[in-house]
């Protein structure tokens, strides 16, 4: 659905994507973070055709983005500044987006009032920041794009909020098959609501991970003995890191679950516990010895 590689995009010869690569397939639920400065908004902004790529592949549903009214139609885009007439209403906003996007339901618009529990009839210049990104929301959802991309989408929202509009993200990705690519800083908000997680720094995609696979690949185990914790044991290649603390020793070792259990527990260990990874150990692990490097951008 969203292929780039190798995209570069300069201000003042300053690369702000430096060969960035992303795969975006269609339905799935994309989460990119990175640090400060890491370049997502330009990213985001090149995807959404407002910047033009100075070199590099880029295809949105095959297309090129740029100066692509077509294209943009069928893409909801959510800004990190949101841009409103502020002297409209929810109302009035809601009939100037139908003009525009060619799939705009208003039966959508109405039973989404409930979700929201803003009056229609307010205007954009008293809502308080919050209460404008909710208006966003209920804005991209009314227009039933086949892409949303949203560029620090909850910033701003109180928990329920948060929960709520990614409630009904995902219910839109469930019933319609619906793209989205979110950008955030933070990699717990985005482990609950994405299938695929891109680790972006410096104008360039680190790492990218399809999330259920990621999880089940590596697990931590911990593992105790009466006696000695046999050293044997120890010389499984897919051991990534051990500690021993007196009879105990905890391993992250990558595996499949039922088989690291068969294997560990024919060494009759007193106990043998699985405690999940995050996803954030998962990175770090995965990484290997640029572990430190990918530490301080998700953490
Ligand atoms: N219009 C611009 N003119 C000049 N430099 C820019 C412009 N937009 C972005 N940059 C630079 O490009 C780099 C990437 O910025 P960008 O806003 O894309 O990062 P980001 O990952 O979205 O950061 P944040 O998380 O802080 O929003 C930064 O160094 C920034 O200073």
């Amino acid at each position: 659905m969203i292929h780039a590689s190798n995209l570069k995009k300069t201000f003042d010869g300053f690369f702000a994507l430096d060969g960035m690569d992303i795969n975006v397939e269609q339905g799935s639920v994309y989460g990119l973070v990175g640090p400060n400065g890491a370049g997502k908004t330009t990213l985001l902004k090149t995807l959404m055709g407002v910047y033009k790529k100075d070199d590099g592949s880029l295809k949105i549903m095959g297309e090129d983005p740029y100066e692509n009214k077509k294209l943009k139609e069928k893409i909801g885009f959510i800004s990190d500044e949101l841009y409103f007439f502020s002297n409209y209403t929810i109302k009035d906003t809601a009939k100037f987006y139908s003009k525009i996007y060619p799939n705009w339901s208003f039966d959508r618009y109405n039973s989404l009032k409930n979700a929201f529990s803003i009056d229609e009839n307010m205007k954009i210049r008293k809502m308080s920041k919050g209460m404008k990104k909710q208006v966003a929301f209920w804005m991209i959802i009314s227009m039933k794009p086949e892409i949303m991309i949203l560029d620090e989408p909850v910033d701003g929202l109180d928990p329920v909020a948060r929960k709520s509009v990614w409630n009904l993200v995902l219910q839109d990705v469930s019933e319609r098959g619906t793209t989205v690519l979110i950008s955030s800083h933070n990699l717990r908000e985005l482990e609950d609501v994405c299938d695929h997680v891109g680790i972006m720094s410096k104008g360039k995609l680190l790492l990218e991970k399809e999330l259920s696979s990621a999880k089940n690949d590596i697990h931590k185990l911990q593992i105790g003995f009466k006696d000695k914790i046999p050293k044997k044991m120890l010389e499984d290649e897919n051991i990534i890191n051990s500690s021993i603390s007196g009879s105990i020793v905890t391993i992250i070792v990558k595996g499949n679950e039922e088989k690291l259990l068969e294997y560990y527990n024919s060494f009759s260990p007193a106990l043998i516990d699985i405690i999940s990874l995050t996803l954030e150990e998962v990175f770090i692990y995965e990484v290997g010895g640029d572990g430190y490097e990918i530490k301080n951008i998700i953490l």
